[in-house]
């Protein structure tokens, strides 16, 4: 396949007339007059488009798009006890396959091509995802209150473990959730199976007071205690850290799913991403699930991250750009170990988006990563992973269908 004559972003810079040639799964060249050695003939007109690597969504629950705009305007813990888990307690594998089918819909529309998700009923969420052709690091949540999930959690990392899509992982849901046994033993299967460990992490002031009470020390000296942390552990929020939490978040190699949005939304606080990064922790980009956001739209985890962080220290200065773009793509690369990147060998996951839009102009060599965190609304036309067109032209084969069924599976777990 060659996609010809588009624009891509290099050193921060706008470089016209490339070519990207993808031979299966894989990029085989980048560059102006680079040639199609796949001989499969097909060929994308990338004229007046710009080619992004694909962007890493670093938590969500994807299914949840089924509860967008079910229980809004409430803070974390009232809207997850009185709210939330009520009405997951009736959710069926057939909710999660159009909830996630559904998410994933969106994300194509982004430019996401990866996401890292902890929910219920993961295989259903995987097949899922296959058959839209995304890919992900996937978990199954992991309560106290549900041993059944905590003894599946090994046999799903089997099932999964050599999918050519499909990350397994383990996702202990919270300190506040999970007995020191669980944890323990969530860190034990990690580290058997070599995958990743997914967990919520100090996302409000009360589960950090509260804790800190009970315990004497803060969630991320507990989890420290536990030899729990690690550049294999993605931790989402992180907003109520202290000094000390901060320099062993960095220190481990902790990866930060900073989920901007969902923290503003829940009223959890602005977390401290200044302090994270001068203390040279890696900050990823979640957008948490569609009941918490309402979107999964990581242009818009973007800009608000940029803003919200340069307003909470008054200094416009913080977290320009470029680092902000690298939040979403280069950072969330090697946290989730993958191959990504507009380069020859490179996995072959990346979108087109349309520059003929208005929040593109006008258009410079040299504005396009700031159009593409403080103005991009959009546009994105063609989505492909692993060498797969997952939309192309704007079109998803089967969206209607998706947006259908979803909307039933909605109105037939609310009326359960
Ligand atoms: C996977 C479980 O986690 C729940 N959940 C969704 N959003 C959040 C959040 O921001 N903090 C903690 N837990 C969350 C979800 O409803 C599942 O029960
Ligand atoms: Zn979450």
């Amino acid at each position: 396949m060659l996609i010809r004559n588009a624009s891509i972003v290099a050193g921060g810079r706008l470089l016209r007339d490339q070519n990207i040639a993808i031979d299966g799964p894989r990029i085989s060249g980048v560059g102006p007059g680079i040639a199609d050695e796949s001989g499969d003939g097909e060929v994308i007109e990338g004229r007046g488009k710009l080619a992004i690597s694909g962007l890493v969504n670093a938590h969500t629950h994807l299914a949840m798009t089924l509860f967008r705009g079910y229980a809004d305007d409430m803070e974390l813990m009232p809207w997850l006890s009185e709210k939330i888990w009520p009405l997951e307690a009736k959710l069926t594998a057939e909710d999660i396959r159009w909830g996630v089918k559904l998410g994933c819909l969106e994300m194509i529309r982004s430019g996401i091509t990866c996401y890292n998700d902890m929910y219920y009923f993961m295989d259903e969420a995987a097949r899922a995802t296959k058959e839209m052709g995304l890919r992900a690091v996937l978990s199954g949540v992991l309560f106290d209150m549900r041993p059944d999930l905590i003894e599946d959690a090994e046999p799903f990392i089997r099932r999964w473990k050599n999918d050519d899509l499909i990350v397994p992982a383990v996702g202990p849901h919270a300190v506040y959730t999970c007995s020191e046994e669980t944890l323990s033993r969530a860190l034990d299967l990690a580290e058997k199976h070599d995958v990743m460990i997914h967990i919520h992490l100090s996302e409000t002031r009360s589960e950090v007071e509260s804790f800190a009470k009970n315990r004497g020390k803060s969630p991320v000296e507990y989890l420290d205690s536990l030899g729990f942390l690690s550049d294999r552990v993605v931790a989402a929020h992180c907003v109520w850290l202290s000094p000390q939490d901060v320099s062993i978040i960095a220190d481990r190699g902790v990866n930060v799913a900073h989920c901007s949005i969902s923290n503003h939304k829940l009223a959890s606080g602005i977390a401290p991403l200044d302090r994270l990064a001068r203390a040279g922790a890696r900050i990823c980009l979640g957008t948490d699930g569609a009941s918490s956001n309402n979107s999964l739209n990581l242009f818009q985890e973007m800009k608000t991250t940029a803003i919200a962080q340069k307003c909470a220290h008054s200094r416009p200065d913080l977290f320009a750009a470029g680092e902000v773009w690298r939040m979403a793509t280069e950072n969330a690369y090697t946290a989730f170990r993958l191959d990504m990147g507009l380069r020859a060998g490179a996995i072959a996951d990346l979108s087109l988006i349309d520059l003929k839009k208005p929040w593109f102009c006008p258009l410079a060599d040299d504005n396009i990563v700031s159009h593409l965190v403080y103005s991009a609304q959009g546009g994105v036309e063609t989505t492909i992973v692993g060498g797969r067109v997952l939309m192309r032209g704007g079109v998803i084969p089967g969206e209607e269908e998706i947006l259908e069924r979803a909307q039933e599976q909605f109105n037939d777990l609310l009326a359960r």
